[in-house]
């Protein structure tokens, strides 16, 4: 939530369970409704990831994109995550900055967005979760993916074992999160896996009831505690 100090960011993220990443939806423009939907359902943290053009958003459209999130975020007290981009997670005062592995450096990252905001890193391998779970200004990270996936085309998966092993021999206090083709058939897979929070996509992005789709996958996850 967009003002929130970085103890309680860190303890909102301790708490989340699900965590969407959303692109614009610029063809239906229905950000507003959409958000507010998955909110509604549960969703404890929503990333503007918009690759669905095949270049980045214009600066404009991701700003605007990004306070219709910020908006519906803070009247729910769900998280806001900006992907990518530390100048723009400062610019709309976001909770959280997601970085993959080709992205800025964290200690670079942190230069700009300061210490308040909390910062993830996308793991795809055992020295990478490993990594991730003690480098300096890392809050959380995210492992996978679970399953190949349409929604980020030529990543190979390293799939269940990969979250078996960082469930099994990762000590870490940091949260962490199962990513990649999950949806609410899977679930039941990537907890006995022993994840306790995931991150999806088109599980809700493409469902015709968002809310009913969150609630479903929050529910499952929230009873695995
Ligand atoms: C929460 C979350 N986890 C993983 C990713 C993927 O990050 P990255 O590997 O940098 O790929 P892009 O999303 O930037 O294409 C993410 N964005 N969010
Ligand atoms: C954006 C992204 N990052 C991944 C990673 O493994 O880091 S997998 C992924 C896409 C997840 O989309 P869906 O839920 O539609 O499969
Ligand atoms: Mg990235």
């Amino acid at each position: 939530m967009p003002g929130l100090d970085g103890d309680r960011i860190r303890k909102r993220l301790d708490e989340a369970r699900l965590y969407l990443c959303t692109d614009a939806r610029t063809q239906r423009g229905d950000l507003a409704e959409f958000v507010d939907a998955a909110l509604a359902g549960g969703v404890d943290i929503v990333q503007l990831r918009d690759k669905t053009g095949g270049a980045p958003l214009e600066a404009a459209q991701e700003i605007a994109a990004l306070e219709v999130l910020a908006e519906a975020c803070a009247r729910h007290g769900a998280l806001l995550a900006v992907n990518d981009r530390a100048d723009v997670a400062l610019a709309v005062d976001a909770d959280v900055l997601h970085l993959g592995q080709d992205d800025l450096p964290v200690r670079v990252a942190r230069r700009i967005v300061g210490e308040e905001p909390v910062i993830g890193r996308s793991t795809h391998s055992p020295d990478q979760a490993r990594a991730a779970a003690t480098e300096a200004g890392v809050d959380y990270f995210c492992v996978g993916p679970c399953w190949p996936t349409p929604t980020k085309p030529g990543r190979p998966a390293p799939g269940l074992d990969l979250v078996r092993s960082v469930a099994s021999e990762v000590e870490t206090a940091r949260p962490w999160f199962a990513i990649g083709g999950i949806d609410l058939p899977r679930l039941d897979d990537v907890l006995a896996a022993g994840a306790r929070r995931a991150v999806v996509v088109r599980a809700i992005t493409e469902a015709d009831d968002p809310a009913a789709a969150a609630r479903a996958l929050r529910e499952g996850l929230t009873r695995a505690d």
